[in-house]
């Protein structure tokens, strides 16, 4: 039974349309009323057993109708992740002793399962608990996720097949280890892929996980859960523990067996995460891996060469999509004036055209409301900023209404100043910062834009002319981990475009790749010898 085994070979998950009418469209409208007239208990899981969390009480709301609970969950405390960690370190033996195709398998059944009876309830729960649309639902907590876990088990299959070379009488072997300890998982609130992608990436390699979603994720991650252990993930090897995550850093990042922390958030977080890791340093089993994917400054420049259709069409999607909360939206934009001058009124009016609304009860709407209360009052105070300030027009949106939901009117900031904040902050919202420069200025405005942000995660050329591409390439070869030519800077996909930044944007270790699977192995190298020495002299000692 020691074959080595082909797996699947895997293709990106079609996306459905949910046209008025479809088959899909119904389903996921009965799931929607089904899971949205629930209170849900938005329970741990520890150990394979689900029990709510010990410490305080949080609601988790409809972005889009924030008096609508759909769920409560409670604050894990220090001894609930205690309880977590020594789950994990259980589980582990018997975890690792499995076959990776064995591991294998409950991804691959865990994607079949999303793919078909489980498709409508994580868009449900991702369209309700986070206000996506359900376009932008379909493509994240269907497509992606399925993507993620059936690319991943390819990739992790060809991390295995690397193997050195062997010399006459000798055989070298490569074995790949999971790491020494537990991995933590801290996911983030806007993408229930990547929330689902970050705990399994580990646990496929052989290791095991505590996971630590975002309250505001919470109803997609526990169903994700549910996903999972159908799908046959033992108890103990990803142990889902709730809430705002301070327990996690009090117990779980100074343990001695903490062996990696896969991370996807704000730099802020991340930092702060690396820090706890520097801190106690001397007293780990291992050097703790740290991979981390966090924020961006995405840019759009465009060359007087560029379609206007296609500048209009990457930036009202690039920056309003999803209401601006994707790390690789863009949320700076270079425009020649010539082409400004004929592009202005007619991308501020379609931007003012764009449709908000609750996206639960209207699937037609472009948009729906923003995370919670917080990131509206940091979307508020952006715009109301930019409103009292001289250098900057306000050229559309600049609304706000939390009344029922956070909704925030997708806004275009005008400023002569390209040093100004909306150039450099990210506000992880629906604002996008236009710079004007004069056509002649080409160069000189690449140089600029260049490094004036921390971040390097997405950005795009939109340009007719060869030279103009080539020299954005090169004189932004270090402003972006993912660059796209005549494209919006969003929507990577799973084995096509493997995704993350540099600079203030993370570690780089492309989720979704080759190169993320290889952080969560060990690897120990084996020579055999088959007719070893018998005698230590050596030929030139006579
Ligand atoms: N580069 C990428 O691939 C990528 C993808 C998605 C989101 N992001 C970034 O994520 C950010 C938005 O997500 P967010 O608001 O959920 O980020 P966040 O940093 O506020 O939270 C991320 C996670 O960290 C947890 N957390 C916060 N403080 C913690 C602490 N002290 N100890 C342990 N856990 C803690 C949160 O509860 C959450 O689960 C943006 O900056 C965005 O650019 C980056
Ligand atoms: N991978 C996603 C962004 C993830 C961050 O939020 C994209 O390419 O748009």
């Amino acid at each position: 039974m020691d074959a080595v085994t082909n797996v699947p070979v895997p293709a990106n998950e079609p996306v459905k349309t949910y046209a008025p009418g479809s088959g899909e469209r119904a389903a996921l409208e009965a799931k929607i009323k089904e899971i949205g007239g629930e209170q849900l208990d938005l329970t741990m899981t520890i150990g394979g057993e689900s029990r709510l969390g010990g410490g305080a009480p949080v609601d988790v709301v409809e972005p889009h109708n924030h008096r609508h609970v759909l769920g409560q969950l409670k604050n894990a405390t220090d001894d609930d992740v205690r309880a977590a960690v020594d789950a994990a370190r259980e589980a582990a033996p018997a975890w690792r002793a499995l076959s990776y195709d064995d591991r294998a398998a409950i991804l691959l059944k865990a994607a079949d399962l999303l793919s078909g009876p489980w498709r409508a309830t994580l868009n449900a729960a991702t369209v309700l608990g986070q206000s996506k649309s359900v376009q932008q639902a379909e493509i994240d907590s269907a497509c992606e996720l399925i993507d993620f876990w059936r690319f991943n088990v390819d990739f992790g299959r060809q991390v295995l097949t690397q193997q050195p070379t062997s010399s006459p009488g000798v055989w070298n072997q490569m074995e790949y280890r999971p790491l020494e300890g537990f991995v933590v998982a801290i996911t983030p609130f806007n993408f229930s892929a990547i929330a689902g992608n970050l705990p399994t990436a580990p646990a496929l390699m052989g290791n095991t996980v505590i996971w630590k979603p975002s309250p505001t994720q919470q109803v997609a991650a526990h169903f994700t859960m549910r996903i999972l252990e159908e799908a046959g993930l033992p108890p103990g090897v990803i142990n889902l523990v709730t809430g705002d995550g301070q327990a996690v850093s009090n117990v779980a990042l100074p343990h001695p067996d903490l062996a990696g922390i896969h991370f996807t958030g704000s730099t802020g977080t991340f930092q702060h995460l690396w820090r706890t890791v520097g801190e106690n340093i001397a007293g780990y089993r291992s050097y703790p891996r740290l991979v981390g994917e966090t924020g961006g400054k995405d840019f759009v420049v465009a060359h007087p060469s560029a379609d206007p259709a296609v500048l209009k069409t990457a930036l009202v999607r690039g920056a309003f999509e999803y209401q601006g909360q994707k790390c690789s939206a863009a949320s700076r934009a270079y425009v020649p004036r010539s082409l400004w001058g004929r592009i202005r009124d007619e991308f501020c009016d379609e931007v003012e055209a764009l449709t908000m609304g609750n996206v639960a009860e209207d699937l037609s709407a472009f948009m729906g409301a923003v995370i919670d209360e917080r990131a509206f009052a940091k979307h508020k105070a952006a715009i109301e900023r930019a409103q009292a300030a001289d250098s900057i027009k306000v050229l559309a949106g600049g609304g706000f209404d939390d009344s029922e939901g956070y909704f925030v009117r997708p806004t275009v900031l005008e400023s002569a100043d390209p040093t100004d904040e909306i150039f450099t902050t990210e506000y992880f919202g629906p604002i996008l910062g236009v710079h004007v420069y004069d056509d002649a200025n080409y160069d000189a405005m690449l140089d600029q834009m260049e490094g004036i942000a921390q971040y390097a995660l997405t950005g795009a050329i939109i340009a007719q002319d060869r030279r103009a591409i080539a020299a954005a390439a090169e004189r932004l070869r270090f402003a972006a981990g993912n660059f796209y030519i005549n494209d919006k800077p969003t929507g990577a996909v799973v084995g096509q475009q493997p995704f993350g930044g540099a600079r203030a944007s993370g570690t780089n270790d492309k989720a979704g790749s080759i190169f993320n699977l290889i952080r969560w192995v060990n690897t120990r190298s084996i020579k055999e010898t088959f007719a070893p020495p018998t005698d230590y002299r050596y030929p030139h000692m006579g």
